[in-house]
């Protein structure tokens, strides 16, 4: 069948396209990227699309990087189509933390998605082939991953608002460069291959043409088979795992901070087949860090060894700055947790993220925001603190002889002893009230008193917000502070 029927039933078979949609062309100057172009260009009237060309200059290989987007220009004036070109200062690249390949495909799809808005698109077709199935496939066995990895590139996959549409992956690269060729059109070679991804170049050019010659010629066929095949197996687990999630009591949160927590009852996770627990610990550390990162085998077994565990709590720290802990079977996901344990009687607080103090069974989450973010007045269960007025670290501590404050209302200062005696606070409450200082000084005592020094005024620049909250249940948490710990006599909240 020639190439364009078959682009034809692609983007029927997987409704990759609606009538009347506005898409945009990730066009690299490759083959594969131009036979897209001009493949689609020449489908559009049949569906009324309106097409946009994208490229980005990575400024990866000097002048060819020019060369490419000159090409590009050329193409989209050829069609008759709009284009966007974004390029990138040279080095910009490689100065960013990652892999190259990583840091390119980033900033492509983040100013694919700028443009998308920009013109209302509501899709982004990219030139990925058979052979980029086979590729992958190939790499991700390498690595031992599971039926989700080796499922490949899907046709259609919808990524951060963006519908991103494939409709050359059942074509080889061979079909789609003889296209180029009947259709004289001469497309830059290999542009699309950012030359860093050695392992991808050596699946390509010595893995795949060894295994086609001496084992297997339709070895990317058969690659591109299984992926295929693979893929509907793993649709049916990502049914089943869901049906599992709500079995295990899948909840989830927002932080304080705006992050996203999941909890889940860890006895109930470990019961699963592990087929699905897997999945539904990935699906929790992928719902906190983002999609972007999955988590691998290892992670997540020390997750699961963790999860079932009903003595007493436990913290396990994965990566991407996610965190789990365990508290008598409850397993809860959440970012940048950092448990203190006490120093010189204080528990330091992690900035920017959440601090568990077992010991007083609270959950302390900070916060650096810009003065303008914060307006109207504090919530009795938070402290706003002029960033550049703390005269030290933030720590929670109990109460010390001497501690004094400046109270919001008041002249001079005052004793906190004859705070907590005329707010009325029980004495046997004083001695376990967690107090927020910085450095030596006291600056909230959460539900009686806050001190002015501190505060926010119009000069403000940063603020740090800085929420207090009560454990989750369990023996060393309940109900020692927190949200309502912190809710001292009503009237007396400042
Ligand atoms: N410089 C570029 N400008 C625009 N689109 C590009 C560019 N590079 C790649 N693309 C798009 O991405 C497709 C795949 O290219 P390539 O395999 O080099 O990238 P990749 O990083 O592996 O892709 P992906 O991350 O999307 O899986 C190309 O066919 C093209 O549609």
């Amino acid at each position: 069948m020639p190439l364009l029927e078959r682009v034809r039933a692609e983007l029927v078979r997987h409704q990759m396209v609606l009538p009347g949609d506005r898409v945009i062309v990730a066009v690299s100057g490759g083959p594969d990227s131009v036979a897209l172009a001009h493949l689609l260009h020449r489908l559009a009237p049949e569906w009324g699309l309106s097409l946009h060309l994208f490229h980005m200059d990575h400024a990866l290989r000097g002048a060819a990087s020019r060369a490419d987007a000159a090409y590009v220009a050329e193409l989209a004036r050829s069609l008759s189509l709009p284009l966007t070109t974004v390029a990138l200062k040279a080095g910009e690249l490689e100065r960013e933390p990652g892999s190259l390949e990583a840091n390119a495909r980033r900033r492509r799809y983040a100013e694919i998605r700028r443009l998308a808005a920009a013109i209302g698109a509501q899709r982004v077709a990219t030139g990925h082939s058979r052979n980029d199935q086979a590729e992958t496939v190939l790499m991700r066995m390498l690595r031992g991953s599971g039926s989700t990895g080796l499922a490949g590139i899907p046709p259609v996959r919808e990524e951060g608002g963006l519908v991103i549409i494939r409709p050359l992956l059942t074509c080889t690269r061979a079909e789609i460069e003889e296209y180029c060729r009947a259709h004289k059109l001469a497309p830059r070679l290999d542009a699309s291959n950012l030359q860093q991804d050695f392992l991808r170049n050596r699946i390509r050019h010595e893995l795949l043409p060894l295994l086609a010659e001496r084992y297997d010629e339709a070895v990317v066929d058969h690659l591109a088979q299984m992926a295929e095949l693979l893929r509907e197996e793993d649709r049916l687990l990502a049914d089943l795992a869901q049906q599992a999630r709500a079995r295990c009591g899948w909840r989830e949160e927002r932080t304080p901070s705006g992050e996203l927590a999941v909890e889940l009852d860890g006895p109930r996770l470990v019961q699963e087949p592990p087929a699905l627990a897997r999945r539904v610990v990935r699906m929790a550390v992928q719902r906190v860090a983002g999609a972007e990162y999955a988590p691998g085998l290892p992670a997540v077994n020390r997750v699961l060894e963790l999860a079932g565990r009903t003595d007493g709590s436990h913290r396990l720290d994965l990566p991407q700055g996610v965190c789990l802990t365990v508290e008598y079977g409850r397993c809860r996901f959440a970012r940048t947790v950092g448990e203190s344990t006490p120093r010189d009687g204080q528990w330091q607080l992690v900035l920017g993220g959440e601090t568990r103090i077992p010991e007083l069974g609270l959950r302390v989450y900070t916060e650096v925001v810009p003065a303008a973010a914060v307006a109207g007045a504090e919530p009795p269960d938070e402290a706003w603190l002029d960033r550049d007025r703390l005269p030290g670290r933030l720590a929670i501590r109990l109460r010390q002889p001497g501690d004094r404050l400046w109270p919001v209302g008041m002249e001079g200062s005052k004793k906190l002893q004859d705070i907590l005696v005329d707010a009325k606070v029980p004495r046997a409450r004083r001695d376990r009230l967690p107090l927020l200082v910085a450095g030596d000084a006291v600056v909230w005592v959460p539900g009686v008193r806050r001190d002015r020094r501190f505060r926010p005024d119009a000069e403000t620049r940063t603020v740090l917000r800085v929420v207090l909250r009560s454990a989750p249940e369990g023996p060393m948490g309940a109900g020692t502070a927190g949200a309502s710990g912190c809710s001292g006599p009503s009237n007396m909240v400042h």
